[in-house]
């Protein structure tokens, strides 16, 4: 049931060629001969003719269509851009330049503003692919009408190699089975398991305060990735990755990986391939369908992926030599006992499932935590005062003592800041969702646009691309967000809405926590970020959050910092 890969991409654009370039001269040479026409010198220039005129025929029937559903349906069309060039390439150097150089998410600000809308279909290269930030919109498209959405073909294409058959990649009945093994291991007494936590935040807390000791900075990016794979590995697949006790990046010279900062060492080899193939598959969603095209002779996440398998197939490995040594000495645990890799060998002995699985919860628990935690971090040295009211009411409530799930349900300012930083920073800001069935979207990618442009205005108010946890305190303030709900939706909603929403609170809240009772200045240290990383200049003339950017956010699949988070930390002098 589990193992029905999607098409290869290499026969999947052979046949595109194949309909577009070859079909149309063959078609041409049998009317020829049919009818006994002779094209004697004008051949040529008549087989170019008819893949031109096949391919507008074939564009102007989808048009066609298309108007026509839309007509049945009662429907607006979403307006197209325009771009000056055949297949709005213009449009489409400008976003790549724009995706390199610009602030996040501005090439598609800059369209929805040039067209003074919310959804837009790019149509780059005569093929649908809508855009929006419009919140009924992401209704429709998550919840109201999930039905009529999925992954699709196109994704499945980009992400097979790497995410294969895991609960991200697929859909229908295998998405449904992922899902409902998934779901008892995030019930509240397994999320709530605080000692778990101790255990590893007292390990980060612990390398944190010796680099604090020596007055070195710390890329807390990298730092807060350890923390959250190694909690996550143990609360899920019971074995504690121990990335925390490896090599940590060196200030000043470290390489920087497609993320952040990468060691030279196991650990750094998976981490420069995993974040490696979440560019190149992002790349791939940003080209559009003819992405095969540029790897018709090298599946570019091939070696990537090799590396990433190195480093987790002996994990996979244990836990099916586990599961045949519990079958030989006929052991039978419960539910309630086993890890959910247990749990997941259970159902297949395929270790390339299991494999899948493996990285797209790792993926999900690892880089989406630790980028809030991290863009936390950085709002905490840019707002002092924040930092202080936060700290205030950990003491408060917790003094020095390891929080309890009720202490942390008492942290009203903390989850204010916690809000608003993925306001800000939603750490998975794109869920391409192509139509299935007959609906007006053709597809969409949801990039989340919390800054500074108007619609953003339009929804939060003026002050939209400011950081204020006040936003989800003061009532005034929070009815915009109770009477729109859909306006924030970091953890997705409907659904597929994020399984680990509450492991995720819990674990970054216990962490703050104890990071707080033992530090109490965050400091940029802008003198060890790699040079290349640091905001371009021209930024200060831009608007909204680009204007006060101090540091670079950059998205692959999740948000990140470009170069990492390079922190100084002050210890409290009232802390144990
Ligand atoms: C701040 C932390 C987190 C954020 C902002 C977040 C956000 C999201 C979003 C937006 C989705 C939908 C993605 C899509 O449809 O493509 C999602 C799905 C998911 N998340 Fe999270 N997530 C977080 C933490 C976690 C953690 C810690 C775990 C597990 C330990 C987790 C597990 C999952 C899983 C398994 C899905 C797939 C659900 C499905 O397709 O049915 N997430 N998350």
């Amino acid at each position: 049931m589990l193992t029905s890969r999607p098409g290869n991409f290499r026969l999947r654009i052979a046949r595109d060629i194949l309909q577009a370039l070859v079909l149309p001269p063959i078609a041409l040479s049998f009317y020829t001969q049919w009818t006994h026409i002779r094209l004697g010198y004008w051949s040529l220039p008549a087989y170019v003719l008819s893949i031109v005129l096949a391919a507008v025929a074939r564009v102007q029937y989808s048009d066609f269509a298309q108007a026509r559903e839309a007509r049945r349906l009662g429907a607006r069309p979403i307006p197209r851009v325009v771009g000056k060039w055949p297949g709005n390439i213009d449009v489409m150097l400008r976003f790549k330049k724009g995706f390199k150089k610009g602030y996040i998410y501005e090439p598609y600000l800059q369209l929805f503003e040039e067209y003074q809308c919310t959804t837009l279909n790019t149509r780059f290269l005569w093929t649908d692919n809508i855009i929006s930030m419009d919140q009924e919109h992401s209704k429709y498209v998550l919840s109201t009408g999930f039905s009529h959405f999925w992954r699709g073909t196109a994704q499945k294409e980009r992400l097979e190699n790497f995410l294969g058959d895991g609960i991200f990649n697929r859909d229908e009945e295998q998405w449904r089975m992922h899902r409902a093994m998934a779901r008892p291991f995030f019930a509240r007494d397994r999320i709530s398991d605080f000692e778990l936590f101790e255990k590893h935040t007292h390990h980060t807390l612990a390398i944190l305060s010796n680099i604090a000791s020596s007055g070195r900075p710390c890329d807390v990016q990298d730092l807060y990735a350890r923390f959250t794979i190694d909690a996550s590995s143990e609360f899920l697949f019971g074995q504690n990755l121990n990335t925390l006790c490896g090599k940590l990046p060196v200030p000043g010279c470290e390489d920087m990986s497609a993320k952040g900062t990468a060691t030279n060492d196991s650990w750094g080899s998976f981490v420069q391939a995993f974040e490696a193939v979440q560019q190149i598959v992002t790349l791939r969603g940003r080209t559009g369908n003819i992405w095969p095209l540029f790897e018709l002779f090298e599946d570019k996440t091939a070696p990537y992926v090799k590396a990433i398998n190195q480093w987790i197939d002996p994990l996979v490995q244990n836990t099916l030599s586990h599961k045949a040594a519990m079958q030989k000495a006929g052991v039978q645990s419960n539910l309630q006992d086993k890890t959910f890799l247990q749990h997941l060998a259970d159902s297949t002995e395929d270790a390339g499932v299991i494999r899948d699985q493996l990285l797209n919860i790792l993926l999900a628990a690892r880089d989406t935590t630790a980028c809030l935690l991290t863009y936390v971090t950085y709002f905490m040295a840019v707002y002092p005062d924040v930092t202080r009211k936060l700290r205030q009411e950990v003491l408060d409530n917790c003094g020095q003592e390891a929080p309890t799930y009720e202490n942390i349900k008492r942290l009203r300012y903390m989850k204010a800041v916690i809000d608003e930083t993925l306001r800000l920073y939603p750490p998975s800001p794109y869920q391409p969702t192509p139509k299935q069935t007959h609906v007006m979207y053709a597809s969409v990618a949801r990039p989340y646009i919390p800054l500074g442009v108007p619609p953003a205005t339009t929804l939060w108010g003026p002050d939209a691309d400011e950081f204020d946890p006040e936003r989800w305190i003061d009532p005034e303030k929070l009815s915009k967000f109770t009477a729109n709900p859909m306006m924030y939706a970091p953890f997705s909603a409907g659904p597929r809405i994020c399984i680990g929403q509450n492991y995720a609170f819990n674990e970054a809240m216990f962490f703050l926590v104890r990071l707080l009772q033992r530090f109490d200045t965050f400091t940029l240290a802008t003198d060890a970020q790699p040079k290349s990383s640091l905001p371009p200049s021209e930024w200060k003339c831009g608007t909204g959050r680009k204007a006060v950017e101090m540091i670079r956010p950059e998205a692959a699949m999740t948000l990140f910092i470009s170069g990492g988070l390079w922190v100084r930390l002050g210890r409290s002098s009232s802390s144990m």
